[in-house]
């Protein structure tokens, strides 16, 4: 432990394999490295444990009371976290970080009821909601935050623009040595278990979700498959708290429509969320990554396929733009089906521009989980700083 080492409390939704769960992990791995003291508080269910082994204290709220639906689900979240933290007392951290706003609603609640002083949270991307209840939980876990943090300089700007809220980028990293260009003999056991055939494989990941603008894809995989009647569209993820059946109908009868059947060895994989080591292993098996989500917070899946040594085609829209660019990936206007597939069609040639031989690389240096919890820290500090008190 360092001399002015913090205790820090990160809060995330879930044990599941989702962004905010991966960078609560990730930022807990580095922040420990670093010699800070810290604690994940994430809710389960039934012994549920964490999709990777945390690298820290983890203290598991048990969630206890009714999760049908998405409404008593996040509430019932909410009250696992706040009952976990508070049973902490008033000096156990010096830092408590929500991640999401189950979390942000849980430090909330604890602040208004003075049993914290406050806390910071991160704003990974925003949902929108019809349900009053959901839109008014997210706003509040932000809105009541002392100090909030974007993944990227977009969602700071959207933060300040539309919500008046003062944040501040802290990036994300990648992990190098977790997701790298070489093979593994699972690789190709992991490729059997799947069905993945030896024609083109396109994967997505994520699951099928409006955000991640499966529909789209779908369309432009059915275009590519014209002209590679063997290709396969891998969609692997989606271990979403949200409710995206609707849409999975959706995409299950667009794709009939299209003549595409689901399953192994069939044109269309949903592998659905899997365990962690697969997921290197199935960058590496596809011929290209498809990232067209119309809304990301940063959209990290992008590095880690581009440190597999897997093309990438991303949406040409925020926050992509940011931070990718004609040496790094293939562009695709996310609301074109055509455009998406002739853009997955240029990379199967190998046709487009991505240097993996400087571009890539030294986009992958700039975002290193190591400096992003230097990047926490600071702000952590420059916030505790202005408390009036000190909190122990
Ligand atoms: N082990 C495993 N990991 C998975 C799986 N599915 C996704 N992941 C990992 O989970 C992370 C994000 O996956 P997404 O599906 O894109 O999650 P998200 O909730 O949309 O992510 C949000 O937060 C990220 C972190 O800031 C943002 O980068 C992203 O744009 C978005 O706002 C990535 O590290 C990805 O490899 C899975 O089935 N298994
Ligand atoms: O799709 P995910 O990663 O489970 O996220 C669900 C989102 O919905 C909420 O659970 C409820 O607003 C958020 O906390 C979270 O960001």
């Amino acid at each position: 432990m360092i001399m002015d080492a913090l205790r820090i409390a990160l809060l995330t939704h879930s044990v599941n394999p989702r962004g905010g769960v991966v960078h609560t992990l990730e930022l807990a791995s580095a922040l420990s490295a670093q010699g800070h003291d810290v604690t994940v508080f994430a809710p389960a269910t039934n012994g549920e444990t964490l999709f990777r082994t945390a690298p820290c204290r983890v203290v598991y709220a048990p969630v206890t009371d009714s999760q049908a639906g998405t409404v008593a689900l996040v509430d019932a979240r909410i009250r696992a976290l706040k009952r976990s933290v508070g049973a902490h007392g008033p000096t156990a951290f010096d830092v408590l970080h929500a991640e999401d706003s189950i979390s942000g609603n849980a430090l909330a609640e604890l602040k208004e009821e003075g049993v914290i002083r406050g806390f910071v949270r991160t704003v990974h991307h925003l949902d929108h909601f019809d349900d009053p209840r959901l839109a008014a939980w997210q706003a509040r876990a932000y809105r009541d935050a002392d100090q909030v943090f974007c993944v990227s300089d977009t969602w700071t700007r959207e933060m300040s623009g539309r919500y008046g809220i003062a944040a501040v980028t802290v990036s994300n990293g990648v992990d190098t040595t977790r997701y790298t260009s070489q093979a593994l003999p699972a690789d190709e056991a992991l490729r059997q278990r799947l069905g993945l055939g030896a024609g083109t494989l396109i994967l997505a990941v994520g699951g099928v979700e409006a955000r991640k603008n499966t529909l789209a894809l779908l369309d432009g995989f059915a275009l590519v498959r014209r002209a590679l009647p063997l290709a396969q569209l891998v969609i692997a993820g989606g271990a979403s708290l949200l409710d995206h059946d609707a849409y999975t109908q959706r995409f299950i009868q667009c794709a009939a429509q299209h003549g595409l059947s689901l399953g192994a060895h069939e044109s269309i994989v949903l592998t659905g969320p899997l365990e962690d080591a697969a997921m290197p292993a199935l960058f590496r098996s596809a011929d290209v990554l498809a990232m067209v989500s119309v809304r990301e917070g940063f959209g990290l899946v992008a590095l880690e396929a581009l440190a597999c040594g897997t093309p990438v085609v991303a949406s040409a829209i925020a926050p992509f733009t940011e931070y990718l660019d004609d040496a790094t990936c293939f562009w695709a206007t996310p609301t074109d089906a055509d455009s998406i597939a002739a853009a997955l069609l240029r990379v199967i040639r190998g046709d487009s521009a991505i240097d993996f031989a400087h571009a890539v690389p030294a986009l992958l240096a700039r975002f290193s989980w190591d400096a992003s919890a230097r990047r926490h820290v600071d702000a952590y500090r420059a916030w505790l700083a202005h408390q009036p008190l000190a909190i122990h």
